[in-house]
């Protein structure tokens, strides 16, 4: 194609999104004359799926249960009056809590104002908020937010020692739907201790979104936290950034919630409509079914050149994965599913696996994030007149350009700024390409079965954890092998896990395992110390 073709091709396929200022290029995706038309009788399918989707429908058959994040930032289009409510409220019971916070008439026992927040969540319940901190947060925030994300314990001293005598104005909240997580679980008993270190109480500085009567629920309740906020079994974990567990954080840090919610607004209106030309979502998801066939044969490579967006790809890499990723399709066959996504920001990574991308295995595709305004104010000019901005620029255009030559496939999505109103807008525009991607290769995006195994797996792992400990306490100063150990607490078919944990408990203090003999497993001894 010549370059005359290809600014043609951009004309006409140009998606415009004037309410949110974005547009979507798709010129550089080797979809061939036919194939938007050879789509339309799947699209129009998901496109009704969707709408039955948005008025109400059991769009996750599976755990039997309705998919209402869109309603939201437009409640009124909940199909119900409670429904209505129970947004409208909750975005209520947030701005006024996080105003009281801000006005010091919420306050902590021993400090004169809550000035930190720790948020201790995971997966949906941390990747959202931190998306939104790191992309509109600034020095001059009515709140520093930190994060517990994990169950690492060098991590969680990191974060806590890294607050240190703040933790006396730092205001927690504990984020989990289900509010039975182990992660979260854990990072709160630790935060708890932290506080409890200092003199604290903990409940004092607490707060949680959880759904109704989960343990975390009835935990907050019973040591008297500050509040808690509800969550729904109708908002999935990675779709709940537009629930209290994204608005709470973000109240609470001062950004523009509003802004937030008005860009998903408008973007859900756009992504509505069912002109697949005008319908960035709809292009997007077809674009993903072009470069990967349909069965995900391709990754998704997220690249914005822009600091601030660092994070979209982390946070999209749950919302595709873990909503496409999946084995059975809607009837029950054997498809597994998903799309890859990975990436982090340019130009950044020009300097790292970009290399591979021009030039190794070509099973990928990139969505290129163009961030038109460089900064507040005025930039520097760094060399002649050229700035930093029109830099960063020229190597997105250059990466761009020097891809499509070695037949590369891309997408640009070109947004004018990175403020509320945009993030809320991007966010809107990928849950809907995801919903309306799972309809066109029939599965439910919104379910998240293979999470389990991992779970129940590592509760097996501790309860033989359990069993082992009791045993080399009772079986005293005799070092013994994994496999022997194994043997003794029956379970001889698990002595790779038994010697796993024997290693970890042995590197540890906590619980007095020592370790002697060779460096092999086969060498390797234990015993209580
Ligand atoms: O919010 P929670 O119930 O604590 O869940 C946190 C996360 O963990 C689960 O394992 C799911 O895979 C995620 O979708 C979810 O966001």
């Amino acid at each position: 194609m010549t370059e005359r073709e290809l600014w043609e091709r951009y004309q006409r396929h140009l998606c415009v999104v004037p309410s949110v200022g974005l547009t979507l290029d798709i010129s550089r995706m080797n979809f061939g004359a036919d194939f938007l038309d050879g789509m339309r009788s799947r699209m129009d399918a998901a496109f009704q799926a969707m709408d039955a989707l948005e008025k109400g429908a059991i769009a996750n058959p599976d755990e039997k249960r309705r998919v209402g994040h869109y309603w939201l930032r437009a409640p009124e289009l909940a199909p119900e009056a409670e429904l209505k409510t129970a947004v409208t409220s909750m975005q209520a019971q947030v701005a006024a809590f996080a105003k009281d916070v801000h006005a010091g008439k919420v306050k902590p026992a021993k400090a004169a104002k809550f000035t930190q927040v720790l948020i201790v969540g995971i997966g949906g319940s941390a990747l959202g908020p931190q998306l939104v901190a790191d992309a509109l947060g600034s020095g001059r925030d009515a709140m520093q937010v930190h994060f517990l994300d994990n169950t690492d314990p060098d991590g969680m001293d990191r974060v806590l020692n890294g607050l240190g005598e703040r933790l006396a104005e730092t205001l927690a909240v504990v984020i989990s739907k289900s509010g039975g997580t182990k992660e979260t679980r854990n990072g709160m008993l630790e935060a708890e201790a932290a506080w409890r270190q200092r003199g604290l109480d903990f409940g004092a500085h607490a707060v949680a979104v959880t759904g109704d009567g989960s343990e975390l629920d009835t935990y907050a309740k019973g040591h008297k936290w500050l509040r808690t906020f509800p969550m729904w079994d109708w908002v999935g974990g990675r779709t709940s950034v537009m629930s209290a567990v994204g608005l709470l954080p973000a109240q609470l840090q001062g950004l523009d919630v509003e802004g937030f919610l008005a860009g998903a607004k408008d973007m859900d209106a756009a992504t509505r409509v069912h002109d697949v030309a005008a319908n960035p979502a709809a292009l997007l998801a077809l674009m993903w079914f072009h470069a990967g066939g349909g069965k995900g044969q391709k990754d998704m490579v997220i690249l914005p050149y822009k600091d601030r967006l660092m994070l979209m790809s982390k946070y999209l890499q749950q919302l595709v994965m873990e909503s496409l990723g999946k084995e059975l399709s809607l009837d029950g066959k054997v498809v597994n599913q998903g799309i890859a996504v990975y990436g982090n920001k340019g130009s950044t990574d020009q300097h790292a696996y970009v290399q591979q991308l021009r030039e190794g295995v070509n099973n990928f595709f990139v969505t290129f994030v163009e961030v038109l305004k460089d900064r507040d104010g005025k930039s520097l000019a760094v060399e002649g007149d050229n700035t930093s901005g029109d830099y960063l620029l020229g190597f997105l255009l250059g990466t761009r350009r020097a891809l499509f030559e070695k037949g590369r496939e891309s997408m640009t999505l070109t947004v004018p700024d990175v403020s509320a109103r945009t993030v809320g807008a991007l966010v809107a525009l990928h849950e809907r390409a995801v919903g309306l991607y799972a309809s066109l290769v029939n599965i439910n995006a919104y379910h998240q079965p293979g999470v389990e195994a991992g779970k129940k797996a590592a509760g097996r792992v501790l309860e033989l954890q359990g069993k082992l400990l009791a045993k080399l306490k009772s079986a005293k100063a005799e070092a013994r092998s994994a496999d022997q150990l194994a043997q003794d607490i029956g379970a001889a078919d698990e002595a790779e896990t038994v010697f796993k944990l024997l290693q970890h408990l042995s590197a540890n203090g906590d619980h007095g395992v020592k370790r002697t003999g060779g460096a092999r497993p086969a060498e390797a001894r234990f015993q209580a110390g």
